[in-house]
């Protein structure tokens, strides 16, 4: 079973806003919202890809109750963990550009914390573990670190999908993949990075510091993928962008979802991109049928 952890969840708060003006009263065209954080997404797409998984994490407050109740609804099964302050909403501004206000979210006390490596201790070696997104100020930078020690001591394996010094920690645990962007990579390694070929010396050393499948992705520039098997870049496929709030998820479920069913790595990566850039065609998380119907328009170039 595929277990996803949102540590952080979110109601994402879409609204557009024509002619906007900082400063001044500004009133929506259209507004969304959608539960969010990183590992939700995962599942969402995950269930929409017909993998089943299980939705962990901290909820709380209405906000949580929305959340869970959303994804009941949609059939995922979900083992959150209820917190006493409101899980957060975080804002994406669209105005013709995208612009994102991500809240900080709920305390989470040690007792919460403790009940949740107690269920992550209960995984078997057959199962994967998401951790995905930010953790709330109140949680230690080595939040990530101490629950990927239990996968090890399990046999569980893991992907991570987080920024800077979360990532970085859990890399001598060989996470079997991990996901940044281009900004993240370049964080990672106080650099600037903005074309796939900058990404690959960059991507080897994060395989070199243990990670063993690596997915960049550039946005509408491309994605690469580094493994100690081979390296390949991806063009993406054209299309009208919607809303890209999840597409970065949506690639890492693309890519387990293709690799439980085919064991390939390639195939996996191009089902990856077809499902980042189905969402991003797409108001909401992408569909099966988007994802196949792109799928072929990846354009795959092996460089190692
Ligand atoms: N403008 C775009 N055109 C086509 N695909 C896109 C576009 N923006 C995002 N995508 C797809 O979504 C994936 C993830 O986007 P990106 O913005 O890099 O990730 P994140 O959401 O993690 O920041 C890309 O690899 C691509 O497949
Ligand atoms: O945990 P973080 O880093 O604040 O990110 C949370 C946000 O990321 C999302 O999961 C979207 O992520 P991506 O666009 O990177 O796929 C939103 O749903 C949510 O608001």
């Amino acid at each position: 079973m595929i277990y996803t952890l949102t540590i952080n969840p979110s109601v994402d708060y879409i609204v557009q806003v024509e002619h906007f003006q900082l400063g001044k009263l500004n009133r929506t065209k259209s507004e969304a919202k959608f539960p969010g954080g990183k590992g939700i997404n995962v599942s969402r797409v995950l269930k929409q890809l017909d993998i089943p998984s299980k939705a962990l994490g901290f909820v709380g407050g209405f906000t949580g109750t929305y959340i869970k109740q959303f994804l009941e609804n949609e059939n995922i099964l979900t083992g959150f963990i209820r917190v006493k302050e409101d899980t957060r909403i975080n804002i994406k501004l669209k105005t013709g550009q995208e612009t994102e206000i991500n809240a900080n979210g709920p305390r989470i006390s040690e007792e919460d914390f403790t009940a949740l490596k107690k269920q992550i201790k209960n995984l078997k070696s057959d199962d994967i573990l998401v951790l995905a997104g930010s953790i709330p100020g109140s949680l230690p930078k080595t939040t990530y670190l101490e629950l990927v020690e239990i996968c090890k001591e399990n046999g569980t394996l893991f992907v991570v999908d987080a920024e800077g010094e979360l990532l970085k920690k859990v890399l001598p645990y060989q996470p079997f993949l991990i996901k940044p962007n281009h900004h993240e990579l370049g964080q990672i390694f106080d650099t600037n990075i903005s074309i796939p070929e900058e990404v690959v010396p960059y991507g080897k050393r994060l395989i070199e510091m243990g990670a063993q499948n690596v997915i960049v992705s550039l946005a509408d520039k491309g994605a690469v993928f580094i493994s100690e098997d081979f390296t390949c870049l991806a063009k993406v496929p054209k299309g009208e962008v919607k809303n890209s709030v999840g597409a970065g998820d949506s690639m890492v479920a693309g890519f387990l979802a293709a690799f439980e069913k085919t064991k390939n790595k390639e195939t996996a990566f191009r089902y990856s991109v077809a499902s980042g850039s189905a969402t991003a065609f797409s108001l909401e998380l992408c569909t099966k049928e988007k994802v196949e119907e792109l799928f072929h328009q990846v354009e795959i170039i092996k460089i190692l």
